[in-house]
């Protein structure tokens, strides 16, 4: 059977590791098995133990100790390292043949974003035979703030635009801002119609930002491309429903059914 994984992505503190550990309870809870793939270096907290670790090959406090690199440019090296001795990852990957893997990504959206790193990463992963599905998370709270929201719509764009994968895109932390307004009032954020939200980022903003504020939104709704989809960790429909929808992205499932054992005794894998 074909092999499926999460890529979870976002920006710092967005709530990727929240989400992992969410989505390996609820794939627990409903029989699939699940490992948890760590590719961030200075992750120092899991909820859940990840199988594989990247922390096992490099980790970030080693490369700033010993080649007296900072955060960011450390976290790049690493990342590089990975993609130079990606064999480990094969190898380590190699015991989890028929397993749902949930990859926690690093924060540093420049990986997704300006370097080709993680698309080199999912690049490797689909010749491997991966159906990838890229998970993109943003924060809810940037709703209260539509020009923080803007930036947080494009940067999703350009992670999409640049890994060439399918994605969904993921408002995390719902429940709470869920405590101060409606899923009816949030709606507008979730399928966003930027030309109607710029009015709320001109409020926001001296009158020569006016211009700007319309051209990034006419861009915003050229591309059209994003959406989200709410996640709120308290709700288990929430949660189902995120994970069905990318069951669909990544047709995770539709395989599942041949699995019957074979007459002939064999598996049904072609290898
Ligand atoms: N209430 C609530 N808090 C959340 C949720 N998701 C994340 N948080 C909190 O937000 C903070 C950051 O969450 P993480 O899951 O560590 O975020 P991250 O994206 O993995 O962060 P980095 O790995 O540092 O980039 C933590 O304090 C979490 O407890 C959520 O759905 N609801
Ligand atoms: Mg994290």
């Amino acid at each position: 059977m074909g092999r499926h994984c999460q890529m979870v992505m976002g920006p710092a503190g967005s709530g990727k590791s929240t989400y992992c550990a969410t989505m390996m309870t609820h794939c627990q809870n409903t029989g699939r098995a699940v490992h948890l793939v760590n590719l961030d270096p200075a992750a120092e907290h899991f909820e859940y133990p990840p199988s594989i670790d990247i922390r096992e090959l490099i980790t970030l406090e080693d490369v700033m100790e010993e080649l007296d690199y900072g955060p960011n440019g450390g976290l790049i090296y690493c990342m590089e390292f990975l993609l130079n001795n990606i064999d480990w990852l094969e190898e380590e990957l190699g015991d989890f043949e028929d397993d749902y893997l949930i990859f926690d990504c690093p924060g540093q959206i420049e990986l997704y974003t300006h370097f080709p790193i993680m698309r080199r990463v999912c690049e490797t992963l689909q010749r491997w035979n991966f159906m990838v599905c890229g998970v993109y998370i943003l924060d809810s709270q940037f709703v209260q703030d539509t020009a923080k929201y803007f930036s947080g719509v494009m940067t999703a764009t350009s992670a999409m635009i640049n890994l060439e994968i399918p994605h969904i895109n993921v408002m995390s932390k719902m429940d709470i801002v869920l405590k101060r307004a409606t899923m009816e009032e949030l709606e507008q954020y979730f399928d966003p119609d930027p030309l109607l939200l710029v009015e709320d980022a001109n409020s926001a903003t001296r009158p020569k930002f006016y211009n700007l504020n319309r051209a990034i939104a006419r861009l915003i709704d050229d591309f059209s491309v994003v959406s989200f989809i709410p996640l709120d960790i308290t709700n288990e429909d929430s949660i189902d429903y995120v994970m069905s929808s990318i069951d669909t992205a990544i047709q995770y499932g539709e395989d599942l059914e041949p699995k019957e054992p074979r007459e002939d005794g064999g598996d049904g894998d072609d290898e």
